[in-house]
């Protein structure tokens, strides 16, 4: 899976390569790495070339901002038809999608080479569920095997390349952090040409970066909870049955829980202490929490440290003059008009 990392991020280097014909190129690195992170999944996931996956991709895409749309009433009475044509637009292409990622899943159960896919998760879901069908008959139907599969597509690609571009947006406003994250990788690193993944761990300053991003801009901007029984908060009685939105961007910016300087682009809070030195243990929350806490952040570290290694040792990013500030919730916490950074080449 690493090699399939660094194959799609050298891709988009030689993409960028190519474009440069003077001494800098200004880009919109929000689309370059939301494009790159697409690909990374769609091969890690599904195994898919380049035409299937950019297919599901567009579409799941489309169907986010639908369902940005009609999901703000979610939990809300009769909220589906508040805005009924986008709810009716949604479905449709929600239907497109699940019939793609099914004919691809019964392709593979029918193809006689498995071997080929075993390195993909759906591979590895596929092989598990045949385990499981023997002993049990407690297999995941196809239903939920396209499910398994979009939860990975949607929680996967987009946090990921979120996380990488609102890192690439602070590295351009903190140049000192930049010019210390390309040092640290000379010194772990070395040779990025045959890159040695193992090193990666060792890049302790880039891990500080990516938990400060995540902690200023984080991709999941709340965390979603059902209460199943009566519960009482402080002087609050708080109903059986209540949809709860946890505001992880308000928690993560409370001066009560990180200081006067909440605001600030400070990753040396989490030098000695995983949690940012957080007044709270329960006050940083990238990942969720708990037993329903995000499965997928190992993947997450090893895609942002490949990715930054790479982009960092090549170039030096700058913000542009056209950049206007303003993050969105559209589900995930995103720059509204991308991110157009300028690129020298180093
Ligand atoms: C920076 C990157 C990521 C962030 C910020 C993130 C954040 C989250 C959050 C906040 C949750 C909900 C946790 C909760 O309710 O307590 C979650 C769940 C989940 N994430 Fe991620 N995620 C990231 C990357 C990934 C990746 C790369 C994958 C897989 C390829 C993934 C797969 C999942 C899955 C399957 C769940 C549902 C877990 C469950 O309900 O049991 N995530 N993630």
């Amino acid at each position: 899976m690493a090699s399939m990392m660094v194959d799609s991020t050298k891709k988009m280097i030689n993409r960028w390569n190519f474009q440069i014909n003077s001494d800098h190129l200004e880009l919109d690195i929000e689309s370059e790495i939301v494009a790159s992170a697409g690909e990374i999944i769609a091969r890690a996931s599904f195994g898919m070339d380049d035409e299937n996956g950019k297919i599901v991709f567009d579409q799941l895409r489309t169907l986010q901002m639908t369902l940005f749309k009609t999901n703000r009433y979610v939990g809300v009475p009769f909220g589906k038809f508040f805005n009924l044509k986008k709810t009716l637009e949604a479905k449709k292409i929600g239907e497109e999608v699940d019939k793609l990622l099914l004919s691809i899943i019964e392709s593979r159960m029918n193809s006689n080479d498995k071997k080929q896919h075993e390195q993909d998760l759906l591979g590895h879901l596929l092989k598990e569920n045949n385990e499981i069908d023997g002993q049990t008959n407690k297999a995941l139907t196809k239903k939920e095997l396209v499910d398994e599969c979009k939860t990975f597509f949607f929680g996967g690609y987009e946090t990921t390349s979120l996380s990488i571009t609102w890192t690439l947006l602070l590295l351009a406003l903190h140049q000192d952090w930049q010019n210390q994250l390309r040092d640290e990788i000379k010194q772990v690193v070395g040779n990025i040409e045959e890159l040695d993944i193992n090193l990666l761990a060792d890049l302790k300053k880039m891990k500080w970066v990516m938990n400060e991003a995540l902690r200023l801009y984080p991709p999941s901007p709340n965390v979603q909870r059902q209460t199943m029984e009566d519960i009482q908060v402080d002087n609050v009685k708080v109903p059986k049955g209540t949809n709860i939105w946890i505001d992880v961007v308000a928690m993560h910016h409370d001066v009560t829980l990180w200081g006067n300087d909440a605001n600030k682009f400070k990753p040396e809070r989490f030098m000695n202490d995983a949690n940012g030195e957080c007044k709270h243990k329960m006050g940083y929350l990238p990942f969720g929490f708990g037993g329903r806490a995000c499965v997928g952040r190992n993947l997450t570290f090893m895609e942002y440290k490949i990715v930054l290694t790479l982009l960092l040792s090549k170039f030096r990013f700058k913000l542009s003059p056209s950049y206007y500030h303003s993050p969105t919730i559209m589900l995930s916490l995103r720059p509204s008009y991308g991110l157009p950074l300028i690129v020298q080449p180093l």
